[in-house]
């Protein structure tokens, strides 16, 4: 049976629920809402100690104690907003941290191609204006909740002093939630449209970035540029709309508010003329509105950014609803131990059909490699020589046959275990943002010492090129201190060769290498299958023609196998291929 595709390899992901997101930290999250309702209760008695004040001014009463829990109320009220504000910003942070460092754990682990389908600038949006948004919300589903708390709290004292004026209140209030709760419900989806269109520019962004050298020899700048624009302009127009919608919440609360105002000056103008309400009741009433003012702000606001918020969770949980690359049964399995005098590699009528693509990139292709020793895998271009590698590194799983690697179907290896006996030198020689010495350790599982470091480097003849970087191993590779073309591929091969694998792979290994160090680099090689199976994919056969095993792909079908001589005798498209190539026959 042929393995599954990738894509629904993995288990089902841990999805961010907000709920649970924010009550990781009981106690602070408890300390923080008894604060703020410490403020609550504070703003809440300031209106009732101004109409005491009035009465207790009428009645020539001394005003001392009065002013004095005024300025406790104040005070108090203000430090306690300050430090629950402060603590709901750390909860938040500590939110913002765990989700970021989930969804980049979890992008590093999705296979290859649904990372290159999602675009690398898009997944990177997703901790960086994503997680911003997100991190807003433990504020508002803090302030939510007081706010209406606030809201009832005054509401309820607001009937104590006068139901009708409440009443009058309530109505106008209710205009304004029911314009509110409108404009939110298109809010969302634009926030998810902005969302979407701040990955896809920052997906283009960065691959732009990413192709600079070619941008600019090219002139292609305003190319570029025009496109880059385009999809800033897009972005303009979607956030436009947002910001004509969020500008109606104000619009509305305005609106909402002098109502109530109105409504409650003239109803209350009337009562006050036909004495069902004193002065006192009447300003400490007018007092409350005004304060019911901000929370009700606070209210729709918070809705409004409670909405991206929730759209930046929804583009998240998109992000997490991938599937990662490995099993899900990998966790609970033990590796298999190789089976001693194994081929370390065999396909058996394997085919692939790379994803959108029309046409098979192998096609039942069947081979098998010597546990030690040199493999060249060639054929022209297109052929499905680097689909073969990466198959074996299961980069991508078969659409139909089977890969063993040392004596066991590949997917009868933990994912991690398979690769820690395969080492793989890719075409790009990629190498880290990280130390020299960091760079060549990534393969082990122990730490190389200075004096492995050292040979390998000889090996490779990257010695003298290592010892002029400022800070020698230690140097950060990457940004301003990076290498040539050639230097990185030694250096990949340096790695390969501090590997523990017993598999080497290695994808167009000697295009930018001059000849002393192709020479080099065939010594290494060499060395290398004395004791593992390297297996090579090449287009210059001079590096290939004393491998021990020569495979001979073309459209995705092995057309023969044997040494380069016997390949030379009886397979016509190996000797065009070498003919081509201009290499000499012996
Ligand atoms: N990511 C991909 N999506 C779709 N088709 C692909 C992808 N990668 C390779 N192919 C197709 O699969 C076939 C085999 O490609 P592959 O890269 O394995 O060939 P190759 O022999 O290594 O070629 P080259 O020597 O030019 O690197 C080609 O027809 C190629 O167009």
């Amino acid at each position: 049976m042929a393995d599954q595709p990738a894509r629904t390899a993995g288990p089902a992901p841990d999805k961010v629920r907000l709920r649970r997101e924010l009550t990781t930290d009981p106690g602070r999250l408890t300390c923080a809402l008894l604060l703020a309702l410490g403020a609550t209760a504070a703003a809440l008695a300031l209106p009732l100690l101004v109409q005491k004040i009035i009465n207790d001014f009428s009645a020539h009463r001394s005003l001392g104690p009065d002013i004095a829990m005024m300025c406790v109320a104040a005070v108090g009220g203000a430090l306690t907003t300050a430090v629950s504000g402060f603590l709901l910003a750390r909860i938040g942070e500590r939110m913002t941290y765990r989700l970021r460092i989930r969804i980049m754990d979890h992008a590093l682990r999705l296979p290859l191609a649904v990372v290159r389908a999602q675009g690398t600038g898009d997944l990177a949006a997703r901790i960086t204006s994503d997680a911003l948004l997100l991190r807003q919300v433990v504020e508002i589903a803090t302030q939510l909740p007081l706010a209406a708390l606030t809201v009832t709290c005054t509401l309820l004292v607001m009937v104590w002093i006068d139901w009708v004026l409440t009443l009058v209140t309530v109505l106008s209030l209710a205009v304004l939630t029911v314009l509110v709760v409108l404009i939110l419900r298109r809010l969302k989806d634009n926030v998810t449209g902005q969302q979407n269109a701040v990955g896809r520019i920052a997906q283009r962004f960065t691959a732009d970035l990413e192709a600079l050298t070619t941008i600019k020899a090219y002139r292609a700048e305003p190319v570029a540029a025009r496109a880059l624009a385009a999809d800033a302009e897009r972005l303009r127009a979607i956030s436009l709309r947002g910001a004509r919608l969020g500008a109606l919440i104000p619009a509305a609360l305005t609106l909402g508010n002098q109502l109530a105002m109105i409504a409650v000056i003239l109803t209350g103008g009337a009562r006050l003329a036909a004495g069902d309400l004193g002065v006192a009741a009447f300003a400490a009433f007018l007092l409350y509105l005004l304060q019911t003012v901000p929370s009700v702000s606070t209210l729709a606001t918070g809705f409004g950014r409670l909405q991206s918020g929730l759209a930046a969770r929804d583009r998240c949980n998109e992000l997490l609803a991938l599937a990662p690359e490995s099993d899900p049964q990998d966790a609970g399995r033990t590796a298999p131990v190789p089976l001693p005098g194994a081929p370390a590699v065999v396909f058996s009528s394997v085919s692939y059909t790379h994803a959108g693509a029309g046409d098979a990139a192998l096609r039942g292709i069947s081979f098998s490699t010597a546990r030690t020793g040199l493999t060249a895998v060639v054929g022209p271009s297109g052929a499905g020589k680097s689909t073969t590698l990466s198959l074996i590194d299961r980069f991508i799983r078969p659409s139909s046959g089977s890969i063993s690697v040392l004596g066991h179907d590949t997917r009868q290896w933990p994912l991690d275990a398979l690769r820690a006996r395969i080492a793989y030198v890719d075409q790009a020689f990629t190498l880290l943002e990280a130390t020299a010495r960091e760079n060549l350790q990534l393969g082990r599982t122990t730490r190389a010492s200075d004096g492995e470091l050292a040979a390998a480097l000889d090996a490779v003849g990257l010695t003298e090129d290592i010892a002029r970087l400022p800070q020698g191993l230690d140097t950060p590779l990457g940004r301003e201190s990076d290498l040539s073309g050639g230097q990185r591929q030694r250096m990949a091969l340096a790695r390969a060769l501090l590997s523990d694998a017993e598999i080497v792979l290695l994808d167009e290994p000697t295009s930018q290498l001059d000849g002393l160090n192709e020479q080099r680099f065939r010594a290494v090689v060499q060395d290398l299958a004395a004791t593992r199976a390297v297996i090579v994919v090449a287009h210059r056969l001079s590096t290939v023609q004393h491998a021990h095993h020569v495979i001979m792909l073309t459209g995705g079908t092995v057309v023969d196998a044997g040494d380069h001589p016997t390949l030379l005798e009886r397979c016509t498209p190996y000797r065009e291929l070498v003919a081509s190539q201009r290499v000499p026959a012996h």
